[in-house]
């Protein structure tokens, strides 16, 4: 990892707020990793795609009623299962199993119903470790609920054919009811093209500028919603925080996470104000808000003072910062400073274990989504 991207061990920094924001260069989310991840890919595939690895496991029971799973992650209704902020915490990672305890038994009761078992592909091209390890991340997820993992790695060097290639082979499959190409591509690769072969019907990340296009607007339904976004207002619900007629503050404007929940934030009647590097006073823009959430990826960046009394936190940065104490040399912090924050906030996702976490729970909601809808399943 570059040192530049770990320049804060603390929150405390002499550069000013404005100065913090420019240039606004984004600390890709990295996880540094001592432990290699397990896919070999001595060569690059030959289209069709070959798959280098299938999983699938049986769900797992679990105590929650099926239809939370409908009720909250998809239509945002309110339900009994509410949670209960413990010292100020947003607990993303106790919501994220409780959601995949949801979904194993909706996987489970479909596959009984009618012998269908949801599918995602997951394209994965170079070797960028962090990038190896949420694929990891996601198809172990996948396991646990039950669902069908399918994997194409793709060397480094691969052409931005092959991954087409890859994609329109998913497209085809009927096994496959969700696909996704892990972020950041390789630098030759043109990410709109890639991002625009996926069928509008499986984009389970909900990047193709379809499904962002019917996020934007009033009265059109997108297939899916962006995983990091919608794991943001899913928590906000599980913990039966209100949203309509709040103020909220959206620091960063990127298209996974920025615009989209700006959008999400919009969609659940909030007052919505974006952040960003050319904006003019940020903390004072900020501390008018009652949500903030902070998707900058800079380490430590929204300080207590940014923050009113009494507003609701979601931090969606994860920044490795130096920490000789560790033995990897380092921790993940997030683009707020948590410590400040927490003493001024009502409540507040702690990184990691916040928003990550949602973020595949809602890869798997996104999947299942898809296998019902596909197959006009209830
Ligand atoms: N195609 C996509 N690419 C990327 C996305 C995405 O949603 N779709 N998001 C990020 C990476 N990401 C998933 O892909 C992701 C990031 C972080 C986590 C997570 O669980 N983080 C943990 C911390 C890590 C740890 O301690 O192991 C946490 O915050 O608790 C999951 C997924 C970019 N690319």
């Amino acid at each position: 990892m570059a040192a530049a991207s770990m320049v804060f061990t603390d929150c405390s920094s002499s550069t000013t707020a404005a100065a913090r924001l420019l240039p606004f260069t984004r600390t890709t989310p990295l996880l540094l990793r001592t432990t290699q991840y397990a896919v070999v890919f001595p060569r690059r595939f030959i289209h069709p795609p070959r798959v280098l690895s299938i999983h699938s496991s049986s769900s797992s029971p679990s105590q929650l009623s099926t239809a939370s799973i409908v009720s909250q992650t998809e239509k945002h209704e309110k339900s009994d299962t509410k949670l209960e902020i413990v010292n100020k915490r947003l607990d993303g990672k106790k919501v994220a199993e409780k959601i995949r305890g949801e979904i194993a038994e909706e996987v489970s009761r479909m596959k009984d119903a009618i012998g269908v078992v949801p599918g995602l592909a997951v394209i994965l091209v170079g070797d960028r470790e962090e990038s190896a390890t949420y694929v990891s991340k996601k198809k172990e997820a996948c396991e646990v609920v039950g669902i069908t993992s399918f994997e194409v790695h793709l060397p480094e060097d691969a052409t931005e054919q092959e991954v087409l290639d890859s994609i329109s082979g998913f497209n085809e499959d009927p096994s496959v009811h969700g696909i996704l190409v892990q972020l950041p591509l390789t630098r030759h690769m043109d990410e709109q093209n890639v991002l625009n072969a996926v069928s509008i019907e499986k984009d389970v990340d909900g990047f193709h500028p379809l499904n962002i296009g019917c996020l934007a607007m009033r009265g059109r339904e997108p297939f899916f919603v962006p995983c990091t976004p919608k794991g943001c207002i899913e928590l906000l619900h599980r913990y039966d925080i209100p949203i309509k007629g709040k103020r909220a503050v959206v620091i960063g404007r990127s298209n996974i996470v920025g615009m989209p929940v700006a959008l999400l934030l919009q969609r659940e009647d909030a007052t919505v104000s974006i952040v960003h590097s050319r904006t003019k006073n940020p903390e004072e823009l900020t501390k008018q808000a009652d949500i903030v959430i902070a998707a900058v990826g800079q380490a430590n960046m929204v300080r207590g003072s940014w923050i009113k009394p009494g507003a609701v936190v979601i931090d969606v940065g994860i920044n490795p910062v130096e920490d000789k104490t560790k033995r990897s040399g380092f921790r993940l912090v997030g683009d707020v400073c948590y410590k400040e924050a927490k003493e001024i906030a009502s409540a507040i996702t702690p990184v990691p274990g916040g928003v990550g976490p949602m973020t595949i729970a809602m890869l798997l909601t996104n999947t299942l989504i898809s296998a019902k809808r596909i197959h006009n399943f209830q």
